[in-house]
């Protein structure tokens, strides 16, 4: 099934019985959800099949960061599992990205393929820790310029980001973004966020939203509520 809601929700749990419980309570009508590190090395590619047939899209959230040949690798087995969008950390560079590329071109039908610019978690002095001395906004524009460059389909970035990011890469390019949450949510461990109202209006193709939906008491009305406002 394909949903029209630009909603993600990440399924970030221990293991696939907690992961399907989830899944019971969204609708596929109104959400796609996300499988990432801490679900997929517990459950595998069992659990992303189990959530495809109860008519999700998945986003595999691994974001791959290797030499070339394995990064490539591991999205065509991404893509076999035929999940709906697969990632790369953007700092692995152009020939790495070339590549991911490449061995998705070769496919009938293929996933999205977007890279991860800058964490939302991090801000400037994180990045100065790290050697990169520029802004956060500065390195995202040109990390997220290289994956254009390379024919990604998108980026993941904050949604702090997603207005210079329109604006420079053009209305066709997705603009994924984490670090949501609603006002009067918990900013947990995220730094750069953004009330979903404001990352549509900034120009965000999806949202992923994480704790603030799966750690509500009512997890399908905590997405409808996210839904309304926007
Ligand atoms: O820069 C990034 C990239 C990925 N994520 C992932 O998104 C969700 C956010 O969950 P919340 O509970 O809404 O914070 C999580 O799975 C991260 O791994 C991100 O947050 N930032």
């Amino acid at each position: 099934m394909s949903s029209t809601s630009p909603i993600i929700v990440a399924l970030d749990f221990p293991d696939a019985p907690s992961a399907m419980n989830m899944a019971e309570q969204l609708d596929p009508a109104r959400c796609r959800v996300k499988v990432g590190k801490e679900l997929f090395t517990s459950s595998g590619p069992a659990v992303v099949e189990a959530l495809q047939h109860k008519g999700f899209e998945v986003f595999l959230d691994l974001k791959f960061h290797d030499i070339p040949n394995t990064t490539a690798s591991a999205v065509q087995a991404a893509a076999e599992l035929g999940v709906w969008m697969v990632n790369v950390h953007a700092a692995g560079g152009r020939r790495m990205m070339a590549a991911c590329r490449d061995i998705l071109e070769r496919r009938s039908t293929r996933p999205l393929l977007t890279a991860v610019t800058i964490l939302t978690s991090l801000e400037q002095e994180d990045l100065q820790e790290v050697g990169v001395d520029i802004e956060p906004m500065v390195q995202v524009q040109r990390l997220a310029r290289l994956t254009q460059d390379c024919g990604l389909d998108g980026v993941v970035c904050s949604a702090r980001e997603a207005k210079a990011l329109r604006h420079a890469l053009g209305d066709e390019f997705l603009l994924v973004t984490p670090g949501i949450r609603p006002a009067e949510s918990s900013a947990d461990d995220q730094k750069r966020i953004v009330t979903p109202a404001q990352a549509l209006e900034n120009g965000s193709s999806y949202l992923v939203v994480g704790r603030p939906i799966t750690k509500a008491e009512e997890p399908g009305q905590a997405l409808e509520a996210i839904l309304a406002s926007l």
